[in-house]
């Protein structure tokens, strides 16, 4: 059963288009994962969805419209998310969990996101990080059967989101329904059960994040470092080629490389060193919004030649 339905959604700022024509469905205890450039219109279909915002179009929540459901059975954590500072991070959340009926206690929340150390410091002297982990508490003191996140892990760092992936899979494992906007590409791919790609308010792909990979992804890529004949592109039997000492062959099976390397050190080839990289949303975000894969790859590259001089 679609716990969420948005169905044509539309918006507009002025002579901003925010949203342009949206349609998805999320199901129960599914993970959809939003994600998208600066402005493209996350926070917007956020707020559509959970009726702080006016919107063309048709959006349901458990079969209703956001404003008639009960918010016993909703979390939500904005974006711009500001509790009162001068409270500790234990007393903010018996504050939220005074407005539920039957609230999670404050101790389980915060060993929950790893703020046991912390429970007792005012939010206003908490780090960006730890104020973002209590946040995240709060939005779960209701234990609800939806919870909508905006940008949940910005600031926290590896360990502490890794924490936070987890405690979202067991949720959504015991149930709970999960809408999370994120700029991580890592964070979509790990957590999320199926990805939409938002630019400049469109929905512009939506599938499982492999599906994604595999429509969108571009090539698996080998880097040989070394150095080769001019002529070696025409003796491998993959797409290839050569430039500054560097054979680049495309979509070459991992079990074919030792094979590869073998041969053209045969043919008179001197092999430094491999990379091999295979295709993740990341290229598919850069590959959507109009930044495609080569330009990456170049531009890394050259970053890594200023560093290396
Ligand atoms: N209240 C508002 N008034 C006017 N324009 C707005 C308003 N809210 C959003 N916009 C505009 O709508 C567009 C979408 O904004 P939105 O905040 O939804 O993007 P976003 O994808 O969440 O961006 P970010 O990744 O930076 O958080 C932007 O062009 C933004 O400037």
């Amino acid at each position: 059963m679609a716990v969420l339905v948005a169905d044509d959604v539309s918006r507009r700022y002025g002579d901003t288009v925010a949203l342009d024509g949206v349609s998805l469905d999320v199901s129960e205890g599914e993970i959809f994962g939003l994600v998208g450039p600066n402005g493209a219109g996350k926070t917007t279909l956020v707020r559509a969805l959970t009726g702080t915002t006016e919107v063309d179009g048709h959006v349901e929540l458990f079969g209703t419209s956001p404003q008639s459901v009960d918010g016993e059975r909703i979390g939500l954590l904005p974006q711009d998310f500001d509790p009162p500072e001068r409270l500790t991070a234990r007393e903010l959340l018996a504050y939220f969990g005074g407005l539920y009926d039957d609230p999670e206690p404050a101790d389980a929340l915060l060993e929950a996101v790893g703020m046991e150390a912390n429970a007792d410091t005012y939010y206003e002297n908490l780090s960006g990080g730890q104020q973002r982990r209590t946040c995240v508490a709060t939005a779960l003191v209701n234990d609800p059967e939806l919870l909508v996140v905006d940008e949940p892990t910005t600031g926290i760092d590896p360990a502490g989101r890794r924490q936070l992936w987890q405690l979202l899979e067991e949720l959504a494992a015991d149930g709970t329904t999960i809408f999370i906007t994120t700029h991580y590409m890592e964070e979509a791919e790990e957590l999320a059960d199926r990805v939409g790609l938002l630019a400049n308010g469109e929905l512009v792909a939506l599938d499982t994040p492999s599906a994604l990979i595999e429509t969108y992804g571009g090539d698996s890529l080998l880097y040989i470092d070394g150095e080769f004949e001019d002529d070696v592109t025409g003796r491998v039997e993959y797409e290839c080629s050569l430039a500054d000492g560097q054979l680049t062959l495309r979509n070459v099976p991992p079990e074919d490389i030792g094979r590869i390397v073998t041969e053209a050190e045969a043919a008179g080839a001197t092999v430094d060193s491999l990379t091999w990289t295979d295709p993740d949303l990341e290229d598919v975000y850069l590959e959507l919004t109009d930044q495609n894969v080569t330009e990456r790859r170049s531009v890394e590259a050259a970053a890594a030649e200023v560093t290396s001089q």
